[in-house]
């Protein structure tokens, strides 16, 4: 069984959570979606999906160009761990939206989504990566909440370790 993550970032905020991830479960691959193509998903049988939310509630621009062929693929029998990068405090109705596009799309392609996290802690006042009073994969907020970020990270990979290896 292996496990890569995929991603993509727009400013390097994602870029730096997928690294401290992958440091954390053991150095596992990690593939920009910038210049790897979605079915490169195929070759794992586990995956972390993670980036972050632009416009308004937006995909970033490289989960956008990703988006057709990541739409075609079947993810069923793989297990997915998401992660979203957000600012609560200027976007506040829409934090970490992209990543609820993210979770919607993997769920009707099949796959077993874990690792949601509570919402504590968070101010936002709406999400769309959010379901009652958890988040569907890891939030961070590097804009308002960065000194919480490691053990945010720490404590998820500590949650999803066993289930994403
Ligand atoms: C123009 C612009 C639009 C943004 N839109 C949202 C948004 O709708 N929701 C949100 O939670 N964050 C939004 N953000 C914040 C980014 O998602 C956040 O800064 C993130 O850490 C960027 O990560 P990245 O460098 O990996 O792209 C926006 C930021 C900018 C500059």
């Amino acid at each position: 069984m292996s496990t890569a993550i995929f991603y993509a970032s727009s400013t390097g905020n994602s870029d730096e959570v997928a690294s401290k991830i992958s440091s954390s479960l053991g150095e596992i691959e990690v593939f920009n979606l910038a210049n790897t193509k979605a079915d490169k998903i195929n070759d794992y049988d586990k995956v972390i999906l993670g980036g972050s939310t632009w416009g308004d509630g937006e995909l970033n621009d490289d989960w956008e160009d990703a988006w057709a062929d990541f739409c075609k693929l079947d993810l069923s029998n793989k297990t997915v761990a998401l992660f979203g990068l957000g600012d609560q405090e200027s976007y506040s109705d829409e934090f970490c939206s992209a990543l609820g596009a993210i979770y919607k799309q993997v769920v009707s392609l099949k796959a077993k989504v874990i690792g949601f996290t509570s919402t504590e802690g968070y101010y936002h006042d709406a999400s769309k990566a959010q379901i009652d009073n958890k988040f569907v994969g890891l939030v961070i907020d590097e804009d308002n909440q960065s000194d919480l970020t490691d053990k945010r990270i720490e404590d998820w990979v500590k949650d999803i370790k066993e289930e994403i290896l």
